[in-house]
């Protein structure tokens, strides 16, 4: 592809980011005072249980957080475009897209139903002020070309025509034709076959070189985060609770919860009972914790100290785990005893398979 990178893969800095839903029950919090950076050119990936507020962070990134909920604390800064919390009216809308590319998470059913997908494209390519159509016509062949699609018969089809899979994937291309150098994908590959799904990741981890890309990918996927992205953040009750380097976090993770996740992954070989999973279930809106540590009512390790204090944040080079027990064990120490040496053989032999899903047990 003849793509030649106009701008550098910009740094993100989340700090003390909150968002509150309104409900019934008044306002409730459903991220609290995240803190992450991406690292310019890096691909990071965000794993946790359904409701740990991982699309919520996704939005945020964009400032598209729609109501009953809103930013309630904390900024987003980007390289290039400063803190996106702030921007209002045209000057967001003009961000998306052209700085920042997105598909979200139910990026199957985001298609115009009456248009061609050629035609939102060019809708696209003129919102923001593209002067080379013709170019951005074969980018956009090109990208589905790569992802296993005939590009110029996709342009022209309707939603209707394309399968679910299909329209993630023209999802894809419409998050990254447009050049942007802040790639959010909520969940992208979830409507895929594992092949596909395979592909899929080859093609953003591609396109992430080539174009010198800072990436975010959402997923309760492990193995598409040990397949996809060099950076973890591990969220669990509207928190971060451990981030770090993808294959140090999951050979050696530190924190209970994420431990917990690891050892939920069937193996490949041996007793698949030896998969356990994470009892209890993860809280939800109104149910988090205020006080204290949000995991401690699943957690093996808990001290009453859980109860009251938020957890300190322990660093380990460039790592963090944000945990009483982790703290207490020592920096050099690991809380509780994962089955650490085998984690990176099982992820890494299972690839993008999509048979390790985050799991809690259901009760
Ligand atoms: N529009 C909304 N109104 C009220 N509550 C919401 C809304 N959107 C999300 N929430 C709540 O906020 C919390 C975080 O949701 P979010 O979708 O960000 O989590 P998630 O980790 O992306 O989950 P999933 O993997 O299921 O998409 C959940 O408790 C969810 O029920």
């Amino acid at each position: 592809m003849s793509v030649t990178p106009e701008k550098k893969a910009p740094g993100v800095r989340v700090s003390g980011l909150s968002v509150v839903y309104r409900t019934q029950a008044g306002e409730l919090p459903a991220i609290s005072g995240i803190d992450l950076d991406l690292v310019p050119g890096t691909i990071t990936g965000v794993v946790g249980e359904s409701g740990s507020g991982k699309s919520t962070l996704a939005l945020s990134l964009l400032n598209a957080v729609q109501p009953p909920g809103r930013i309630s604390a904390g900024s987003v800064e980007i390289d290039g475009l400063g803190d996106v919390v702030k921007l209002r009216g045209e000057e967001l809308r003009k961000a998306r897209g052209r700085h920042i590319g997105y598909v979200f998470q139910a990026a199957q059913n985001s298609l115009n139903p009456l248009k061609t997908v050629g035609k939102q494209l060019l809708d696209l390519g003129r919102s923001h002020d593209v002067a080379d159509l013709r170019g951005l016509v074969r980018e956009a062949k090109d990208l589905l070309g790569r992802m296993g699609m005939d590009g110029a018969r996709v342009l022209d089809s309707h939603q209707h025509e394309l399968s679910g899979g299909m329209r993630q994937r023209v999802g894809i291309m419409l998050a990254l034709v447009l050049n942007a150098h802040l790639v959010v994908l909520d969940e992208p590959t979830t409507a895929l076959d594992m092949i596909t799904q395979a592909t899929i990741l080859r093609i953003v981890r591609e396109v992430h070189e080539e174009r010198g890309l800072t990436t975010l990918v959402i997923t309760h996927d492990l193995g598409v985060v040990a397949e996809v992205a060099d950076r973890l953040a591990v969220m669990y009750g509207g928190q971060v609770v451990e981030q770090g380097p993808t294959m140090e976090v999951l050979s050696a993770p530190r924190h209970p919860y994420t431990q917990g996740l690891l050892q939920a992954i069937p193996r490949l070989v041996g007793d698949i009972d030896e998969a356990r999973a994470l009892p209890g279930r993860p809280p939800t809106l109104g149910t988090i914790p205020v006080r204290g540590c949000v995991f401690r009512d699943r957690c093996v390790l808990r001290m009453d100290v859980c109860e009251t204090e938020k957890p300190p944040v322990v660093s380990f080079g460039t790592s963090i785990a944000l945990c009483h027990a982790v703290e207490a064990a020592g920096r050099d120490g690991r809380a509780g005893s994962p089955r650490a040496g085998e984690i990176q053989e099982v992820v890494g032999a299972q690839g993008a398979t999509g048979v390790h899903e985050v799991r809690g047990e259901q009760s």
